[in-house]
């Protein structure tokens, strides 16, 4: 008999989490699997709660920072317990790549049924990091996003908000070191992404897995009303890597330093970490459970799958 520890943000999203877990909870208990309900009462606790939870499988019930801070507790166990989701954020963005369905049925459905696949943890300092890493007018943009605004307008807040901060044409001098190589320059904006997704937008780097065991880099040139104009087109039909001037690059492992800058990253569009930033992969540690072969797909995503 599966246990399992329900972790659940009644923050998250719509603020619907409770119900939610309680629904869950009662679904796992009628297939005669045990499950023990654990809110967050604070933002960052439900790193403690996932280190601590006895059970087989921990499932987050929210958004990437939720599942973030799960991811969190878990990497640091040597043994850990599967990672499940059930999606209750916004943006719901790892959940989209795992194609875990954002209905809570559908998604207690794939947890219930799926199998456990390796999940790329990103380390950044002492952060964990599962989707996204931002850093300069990105970064920027996502802090004057609020949970209301991400509510009512979804995505497309973060490339509108995106878009207005380039307008700004700040810069700054950036320095990265890879395994390979090193790269310094003036740029823009940083984007690290574990997953073919940013900010729900799948497409964004069709390439890339989440276990592929790689960060992949964008490091934007200087920006001038021409790039500016083509980035959203190049944004949504996965050629991001080909804008005039853009800089990107696979690794598993990277320096972040601004020689005279001082400059805050944004890790899954929460906290900040300053610089220098010291990025690494570990790979195979963390399993999620997943069913990537459900024929019948999830609601907003089986659309997108098919066309
Ligand atoms: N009990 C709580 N009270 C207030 N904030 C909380 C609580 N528990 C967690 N949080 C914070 O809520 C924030 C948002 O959570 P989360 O990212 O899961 O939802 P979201 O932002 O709606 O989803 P997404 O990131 O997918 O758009 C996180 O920063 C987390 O630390």
């Amino acid at each position: 008999m599966t246990t399992y520890t329900l972790i659940y943000n009644p923050q998250a999203g719509r603020k619907g989490g409770t119900a939610v877990a309680q629904h869950i909870g009662s679904r796992i208990q009628a297939a005669g699997s045990t499950a023990i309900l654990v809110p967050t009462k604070a933002p960052g606790d439900a790193t403690a709660l996932a280190y601590h939870a006895q059970s087989d499988v921990v499932v987050a019930i929210g958004g990437d920072g939720t599942i973030n801070q799960v991811a969190a507790g878990l990497i640091k166990r040597r043994q850990p317990p599967h990672l499940g989701i059930i999606p209750q954020g916004t943006v719901n963005n790892l959940a989209r790549v795992l194609r875990i369905p954002l209905m809570p049925d559908l998604a207690l459905l794939n947890l219930l049924e799926g199998t456990p696949s390796p999940l790329d943890i990103g380390i950044v300092n002492d952060h964990v990091m599962i989707s996204t890493l931002t850093l300069g007018v990105l970064a920027n943009a996502a802090v004057s996003v609020s949970q209301e605004d991400k509510q009512r307008f979804g995505p497309l807040v973060y490339l509108t908000r995106g878009l207005r901060s380039l307008s700004g044409k700040q810069h700054w001098p950036l320095k990265l070191t890879s395994a390979q190589q090193t790269w310094q320059q003036e740029t823009s904006f940083l984007l690290v992404t574990m997953t073919n997704s940013v900010g729900g937008f799948r497409n964004f780097l069709p390439q890339a897995k989440p276990d592929d065991g790689l960060l992949h880099v964008f490091v934007a040139p200087r920006p001038t009303l021409g790039r500016v104009l083509l980035m959203i087109p190049y944004f949504l039909t996965g050629n991001f890597a080909k804008l005039p001037g853009m800089t990107y690059f696979a690794t598993d492992r990277l320096t972040v330093e601004s020689p005279t800058a001082k400059l805050s990253s944004r890790i899954d569009g929460d906290p900040s970490v300053d610089l220098p930033l010291k990025l690494q992969v570990i790979t195979g540690k963390v399993q999620v459970v997943t069913k990537p072969a459900d024929p019948v797909g999830h609601l907003g995503v089986a659309s997108q799958r098919q066309a």
